[in-house]
């Protein structure tokens, strides 16, 4: 049987959290290793029906009708049973709808066919594994989470799910709605790697996105799945305000969503973390209500203006130092490899603080581990303001918790810096870690870090690294460790 398979990855803002909302202000943005995926084959009954397996009561069935020339309406096959999934449905009416629109109803009936199947999973790290750990009798450890079954099942249904804060929605919607771009034939597959097949999928995903959200956030995520680790600079709400107030679906959406309209403003420079460093995530059982935390914020902002202008201004130039020392670190390796890997043999072995202490060491050397040093005082600087921000926002940003975490990891040897991502409160906590070559003497890291963690209850690592492949990708579903299972086993139900 023949399928389309597209994946997109997760993300981790290290640094820009609320300042990215204005566009005055860039945010430093990783895409991970975690991924979601949706698989399409074809279907039958005239119906598109769509299952995560992961969860329970999590089959959603939808009919369309057409009718010509411009109108196409998807409509949930209603059953006791189901639920309801806002996500989903939108991005399947309002991608058909733009592929009528751009292709017309002849090219749709033939991509949708007699129906389509459609599984969508999301890599564990996207959910809390913890409970999994205990109920297998498993140690917290990064060797026990890679023992649990790819895309295994949460037995809970999607509202209770504990996440981890790596943005599952966007993931979500961005793979769904760019293998629908595919199946209508508004992307070619051997183009998805353009640049205006990439806009087109990122304006479709952040308009559903937002539609589903019922508000246009800074869109960051979405653009971290479409395009990869970037620095990024939002888009002005402008540009899908006619979209978003548009409740009969008259609007065109071709004109707004095309990759050519110059109105989608935002900026994206791809960027990848430093050779020989590791992104490690540490979840903490718990999750963030993005929303609620970012309208306290918002609000204190608005009512004290001049106090807020100073602390987004310190924190921005914090931001934007932080990225341009980790561009940095990557042009030395580019400049001088040895010395950049003899530098993190020498990091990896030492806290940040004793870094510099070696008079003797090698010009080229000692210009990298400061380089490496500032990477250490700016991801300080940045907690330290986001702390302020919290205290003075009456937020929990950097909860006394992560505190204790976060000031035990980034003074162990070898750890560059860390920080709360995104929003903060109770998403997973980043570290950026040194990975020395394996013929370094002493326990790298990690490990060590690994066995830290251990002591704080309710932490855990996760198994997400950077993403090397750049934003949403066309994969082949045996390529993909346990996916063809998973399908296959939704096929027999
Ligand atoms: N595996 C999935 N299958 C189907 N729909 C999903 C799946 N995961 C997420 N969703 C959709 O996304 C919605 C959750 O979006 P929400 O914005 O609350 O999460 P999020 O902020 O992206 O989460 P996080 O950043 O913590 O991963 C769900 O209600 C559901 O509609
Ligand atoms: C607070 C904010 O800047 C970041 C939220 O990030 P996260 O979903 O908590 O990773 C909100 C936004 O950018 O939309």
């Amino acid at each position: 049987m023949s399928s389309l398979v597209l994946s997109a990855p997760g993300k981790v803002l290290l640094a820009g959290g609320y300042l990215v909302l204005d566009p005055a202000y860039s945010g430093v943005v990783v895409s991970t290793s975690s991924r979601f995926y949706t698989v399409i084959t074809p279907g039958i009954n005239n119906r598109i029906v769509v299952r995560s397996p992961q969860f329970i009561n999590a089959t959603w069935s939808y009919s369309w009708s057409i009718s010509s020339p411009s109108s196409v309406v998807v409509s949930q096959v209603e059953s006791p049973e189901a639920s309801k999934n806002k996500f989903v449905h939108l991005a399947l009416q309002k991608t058909l709808s733009l592929a009528l629109e751009a292709r017309g109803p002849a090219e749709l009936e033939r991509a949708l066919g007699a129906g389509l199947d459609i599984t969508i999973v999301g890599d564990n790290d996207f959910y809390s594994q913890q409970d999994q750990l205990k109920s297998r009798n498993l140690p917290v450890s990064l060797a026990s989470l890679a023992e649990i079954p790819p895309f295994s099942p949460t037995g809970v249904e999607l509202a209770d799910v504990a996440k981890t804060g790596l943005g599952s929605s966007a993931a979500l919607i961005t793979s769904l709605v760019t293998a629908l771009l595919v199946q209508a034939g508004l992307i070619a597959p051997d183009q998805l790697a353009s640049a205006s097949a990439r806009r087109l999928a990122h304006n479709v995903a952040q308009f559903v996105h937002c539609l589903a959200q019922g508000k246009v956030g800074s869109g960051f995520d979405v653009s971290a799945a479409a395009f990869g680790s970037q620095f990024y600079t939002r888009f002005s709400p402008a540009v899908l305000q006619p979209l978003m107030d548009d409740s009969s679906g008259s609007q065109s959406l071709l004109s707004v969503l095309a990759p050519e309209n110059q109105a989608w403003d935002l900026t994206v420079t791809p960027f990848t973390l430093p050779p020989r460093t590791r992104l490690l995530l540490a979840d903490i059982h718990a999750g963030s209500n993005t929303p609620l935390l970012v309208s306290k914020v918002l609000k204190w902002r608005a009512e004290n203006s001049a106090v807020a202008h100073s602390v987004w201004t310190a924190l921005d130039q914090c931001n934007t130092s932080l990225g341009q020392t980790l561009a940095r670190l990557t042009e030395l390796y580019d400049r001088d490899e040895y010395a950049y890997v003899e530098t993190v043999r020498w990091a990896a072995g030492l806290q940040p603080r004793q870094w510099l202490a070696n008079p003797n060491m090698p010009q080229a050397q000692s210009t990298c581990l400061e380089v490496f040093y500032e990477a250490h005082l700016l991801t300080e600087q940045i907690r330290s303001k986001m702390r302020e921000m919290g205290k003075l926002s009456g937020v929990e940003i950097e909860p006394e918790k992560q505190t204790q975490l976060l000031d035990a990891s980034v003074s162990m040897a070898g750890v560059i810096g860390g920080g709360v991502p995104g929003a903060g409160g109770f998403d997973a906590v980043w570290l950026l870690v040194c990975e020395p070559p394996e013929d370094t003497p002493g326990l790298p890291p990690l490990p060590r870090i690994e066995r830290l963690w251990q002591g704080f209850a309710g932490v855990a690592p996760l198994l997400a690294q950077e993403s090397k492949a750049q934003g949403v990708t066309l994969e082949r579903l045996d390529d993909v460790p346990g996916l063809a299972a998973v399908v296959n086993a939704e096929a027999r139900v």
